[in-house]
């Protein structure tokens, strides 16, 4: 469903010079595919994620999503970032209104569109709420409803529970495991946490930096639906995170 084709990208920096952040990116996700991508700080996770979503051009290479090339944004691809990105001045249910009202429908039927997500992601009751009474938590899930409203095929997820302490960020990541496994939507996922990465997914992308590029690519073959409680005692699980470490320390080292 989206092919990376030798994606590059340079970057002009302050006093002419000019910083390669990717080089040579090939990879293709399948269409319902959950696929993370981690690695050292400044390795291009996120511009990649960009290209993808049509914000950022490459300097080589394309993106094509069902065939198509990615010239810019669409609704195919719904981004979730770290900054909510919430209208302040609307409700929650407004909010998420929105998205569903992007895809051409009535004011009541996207209300109605609305509490049924809002209730998916446990947040009915605050439907009334603006934003500023939220949790940094709340305003997560309603971010992610909002993009879930215009149902995009895509969901490209930038460190989305980055900025959320450890428990919040766990029951928001079984939350979304849920969501995803009702729609099997497409999901690019960028995070810090090998942990999260191996929970999540189907597979996961390693990338090294200087400049920044794919390292290794690791199946994750645990049996769905995932408990992370049963999870954490698997060995194979342990094994998986231990492996993405080591990968990541080497590249960190310079090894790889
Ligand atoms: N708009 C920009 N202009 C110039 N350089 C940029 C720009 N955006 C990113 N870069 C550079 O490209 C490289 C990759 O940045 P990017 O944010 O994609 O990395 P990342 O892997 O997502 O980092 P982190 O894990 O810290 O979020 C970095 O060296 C960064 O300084």
């Amino acid at each position: 469903m989206i092919a990376i084709e030798n994606i590059s990208k340079r970057f002009k920096t302050t006093g002419g010079a000019s910083h390669l952040a990717l080089s040579g990116i090939e990879l293709s996700v399948s269409e319902g595919e959950f696929v993370s991508i981690i690695g050292p700080s400044g390795c291009g996770k996120s511009t990649l994620l960009y290209i993808v979503g049509g914000f950022v051009e490459a300097s080589e290479g394309v993106v094509r999503v069902d065939g198509v090339p990615v010239s810019g944004p669409g609704p195919d691809r719904g981004p979730v970032f770290q900054e909510f990105a919430l209208f302040a001045w609307k409700t929650v249910l407004q909010n998420v209104a929105y998205g569903v009202r992007l895809k051409g429908r009535s004011r009541a039927e996207a209300e109605a569109r609305a509490f049924e997500l809002l209730r998916m992601v446990g947040l009915e009751r605050f439907a009334s709420f603006y934003p500023k009474e939220l949790s940094g938590g709340m305003k997560q899930r309603v971010a992610i409803a909002r993009t879930l409203a215009y149902d995009p095929g895509i969901l490209l997820m930038d460190e989305p529970f980055g900025a959320l302490d450890a428990r919040t960020r766990s029951h928001l990541q079984r939350d979304l495991l849920r969501i995803w496994e009702e729609d099997r939507k497409t999901v690019l996922f960028v995070t810090h946490g090998v942990d999260e990465a191996v929970f999540l997914s189907d597979r996961v992308v390693v990338m090294g930096a200087g400049p920044g590029r794919i390292v290794d690519i690791v199946t994750i073959e645990l049996e769905r639906p995932r408990e992370r409680a049963e999870l954490v005692l698997d060995r194979r699980y342990q094994e998986y995170v231990a492996r993405i470490e080591g990968m990541i320390d080497a590249v960190e080292a310079g090894a790889a």
